[in-house]
């Protein structure tokens, strides 16, 4: 015998004991009174081991060592990179991404300053590996720094051509793992790279350095900050539309993850982050892999423009966003305030 008043239990993941029906019995605040019962029932944290930290690298006679739309980052030399990812290290940060600026006069067309053993990328992995064996190093693998047209992939009357830049992306790829690269990170978006790197790492020798892909890469003007960083703004020609992903879909960028995993990705990133966040939770629902996310370049310099104004708490809004990611399902973010939040974290 139910009578209104007696509210029937609900069924499934929403159910509750029979007695306790709604407000008063159910106070939702009771759980939020004091720090200790609201880290008590935290569903997500963000740790230090949560944290890849993006850096940029430049010859040690290029004299322009900030970035004006990246208040705060700056292209480090290779010695200067070593002691820097020295410290990443003692904070606990778990790894390290590597990007080149590249000179104009080292730029081409065949973009073969990629390929090279003794360009800036590999010199930097080396001398890294060196000192601080103990963290892990992630390398792009993408034509863009090196490339005149600025473009990831090779160009040829007006197209990027996809097939003849995978020869290139392999040579990349395993140039930078002889190095000492733990992570190869191809970012090209060029269809079948993955499945051609693995193969190519593997006849190597390489078969324990791990890939992880740049799955789920969208045509996103928020790469805006990274282009002025590594000097490939100026030089690119037309925009990246017919490779990376168009920001109305997402159910493409399942499809993109599916072929990346059964061509033997290790792991797969979603970028951007924060307008990608549905993403990154669709691909961890459905595919329970490692998944990345990167807060790139333009998403930093929103929080860290608006908190050099005085208009946000660049500190909570940092945290925030990165628990965010988590929330979402991210295994590990890529960010450029790791080592902010290291150290925000140590402080506790
Ligand atoms: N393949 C290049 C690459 N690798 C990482 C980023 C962006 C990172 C950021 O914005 O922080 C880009 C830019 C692009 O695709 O144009
Ligand atoms: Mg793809």
């Amino acid at each position: 015998m139910s009578d209104y008043r007696t509210p029937r239990p609900l069924a499934g993941p929403l159910a509750t004991p029979a007695l306790a029906g709604s407000y008063p019995q159910i106070r939702m605040r009771r759980n939020r009174t004091a720090p200790w019962v609201r880290d008590l029932v935290a569903e997500n944290r963000l740790g230090v081991e949560d944290l890849i930290w993006p850096i940029f690298v430049r010859e040690d006679d290029e004299p322009q060592t900030t970035i004006p739309s990246m208040p705060g980052v700056r292209r480090h030399t290779v010695a200067e990179a070593v002691e820097a990812v020295g410290a990443a290290a003692s904070l606990g940060i778990p790894a390290i991404a590597i990007f080149p600026h590249v000179a104009d006069a080292r730029k081409s067309a065949d973009c073969r300053e990629a390929v090279d053993p003794e360009n800036l990328v590999c010199r930097a992995v080396r001398a890294i590996k060196a000192a601080v064996p103990q963290i892990g190093i992630v390398c792009d693998v993408a034509l863009d720094p090196f490339n005149s047209l600025g473009h990831d992939g090779l160009v040829h009357e007006g197209q990027v051509l996809n097939d003849e830049s995978i020869e290139v992306l392999c040579k990349q790829a395993r140039v930078q793992a002889e190095a000492g690269c733990d992570v190869i990170a191809p970012s090209d978006m060029m269809d079948g790279r993955v499945g051609a790197i693995r193969n190519c790492l593997d006849a190597a020798d390489f078969e324990q350095v791990k890939i992880c892909s740049y799955a789920a890469k969208y045509a996103s003007a928020f790469y805006g900050p990274f282009r002025d960083a590594i000097g490939s703004s100026g030089a690119l020609v037309g925009d990246k539309k017919t490779y990376q992903l168009d920001p109305a879909n997402s159910d493409e960028a399942l499809r993109e993850v599916a072929l990346d995993l059964q061509e033997g990705a290790d792991m797969v990133m979603v970028k951007p982050g924060m307008p990608y966040l549905d993403i990154i939770r669709r691909v961890k629902d459905t595919f329970a892999v490692p998944t990345l996310a990167y807060q790139v370049s333009g998403e930093y310099a929103m929080i860290r423009g608006a908190a050099d104004q005085g208009w946000l708490d660049g500190e909570r809004a940092m945290l925030e966003s990165l628990l965010a990611f988590k929330r979402a399902g991210a295994s590990a973010v890529l960010t450029y305030f790791a080592l902010d939040v290291a150290r925000k974290l140590k402080e506790g």
